[in-house]
């Protein structure tokens, strides 16, 4: 598509920034929106978002704004890069402001508390009509506004928004892959960040390599597993929402929710991990509700279990380990012809 669009991004941390740098930088008339009045100005005046991505230059013509009318009036795209716990408080402030055609898309990899409502489902309920889609896969922004080669998944059922968001975001250093199935896409970008968490305690802990390729490769078939009773399609997490995203989040201290994982290995307790990390790290929030549903639904999930075990019931790190390594033996693969689904 040659046609240049007016874009929203919504979220002026880390991922809102790199995103609308990509968009700004394709030529669409971008504007990047961020809550606080004087930190827009800062980020305008500079070109440069020196809280969440220091030292990286964005592209001039990238209009920064708190104003969230001038931001989403008219515009034909908005990306949405705001945590799950304040996802749906800022839907429902950009409603008055969307014209009916827009597409929404959330960057969001969450889920809400209490609910258990993917960002998308609460696109739907907050803004009934709008044509939606999330994107999702390994993307660290601070290689992205570094020009790192890279790419994501968009999913929708809606082909219009598929196409819609490959033409907008690509580039020479970002590819844009589809993929219809939107629910299992999400899902993988929001359960990694638990595997993350327990890949960075196993690092903490002094796990070597063998460790680290068997927790990667169960961590898959956990995800794979629950989305497929959630209704998404395990072979979704093949994908680089998937196994992309999974090797990329597990691997690198780029990841807040693998030093989460590093700090807690190391002995520093849950709070102060979290508040000392100035970020959002969407994993910790997402073992409690994925435990709540996993337990409610029967889903077998040893890692979750064992991490929530050791986050929230105070159990000691080797003892959840000894366990887990001393259960019942089961199946490699469970695709391919079984059913034990263990
Ligand atoms: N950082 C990454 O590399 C990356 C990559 C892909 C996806 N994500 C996902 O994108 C989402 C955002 O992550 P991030 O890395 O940008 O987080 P961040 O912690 O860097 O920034 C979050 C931003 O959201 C803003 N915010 C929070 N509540 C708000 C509210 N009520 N109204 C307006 N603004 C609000 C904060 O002020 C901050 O600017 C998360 O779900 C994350 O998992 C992050
Ligand atoms: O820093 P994290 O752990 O939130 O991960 C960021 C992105 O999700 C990586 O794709």
């Amino acid at each position: 598509m040659t046609n240049k669009l007016k874009v929203a991004v919504l979220g002026g941390g880390s991922f809102g920034t790199a995103i609308a740098n990509i968009v700004a930088l394709n030529g669409h008339h971008t504007y990047l929106w961020m809550r606080d009045t004087e930190n827009a100005e800062k980020c305008q005046r500079e070109h440069e978002n020196t809280r969440y991505l220091p030292g990286f230059k964005l592209a001039p013509s990238l209009q920064i704004t708190s104003d969230l009318e001038q931001a989403i009036n008219a515009t034909d795209l908005v990306l949405v890069s705001i945590p799950s716990h304040s996802f749906r408080e800022v839907c429902r402030q950009i409603k008055p402001y969307l014209k009916a055609d827009a597409i929404v898309v959330s960057t969001a990899k969450g889920i809400e508390p209490g609910t258990f409502n993917l960002m998308s489902d609460i696109l739907e309920e907050e803004l009934a009509g709008q044509a939606i889609g999330v994107i999702s896969g390994p993307n660290f922004a601070k290689e992205i506004v570094a020009g790192q080669h890279t790419a994501t998944v968009v999913a929708s059922e809606d082909e219009y928004v598929v196409s819609t968001v490959q033409s907008t975001l690509s580039s020479a250093t970002f590819r844009v892959y589809a993929n219809q199935d939107r629910g299992g896409v999400e899902l993988a970008g929001a359960l990694k960040n638990i595997y993350a968490i327990i890949c960075g305690m196993a690092a903490a802990i002094g796990a070597g390599k063998n460790t680290q390729a068997m927790l990667l490769t169960r961590s898959l078939a956990e995800m794979g597993r629950f989305a497929g009773v959630m209704g998404g399609n395990p072979m979704t997490f093949l994908g680089l929402a998937g196994v992309g995203d999974l090797i990329l989040t597990c691997t690198s201290d780029l990841s807040r929710n693998y030093r989460v994982g590093y700090s807690l290995g190391k002995g520093q307790p849950l709070d102060e991990v979290v508040s000392g990390l100035g970020q959002v790290a969407e994993g910790v929030n997402t073992l409690q509700q994925v435990k709540e549903k996993a337990d409610a639904m029967g889903v077998y999930m040893p890692l979750v279990s064992g991490l929530y075990s050791v986050l929230f019931e105070r159990r000691a790190i080797a003892d959840v380990v000894r366990e887990l390594m001393l259960g019942e033996q089961s199946n490699d693969v469970e695709y391919i012809g079984n059913s034990h689904g263990q």
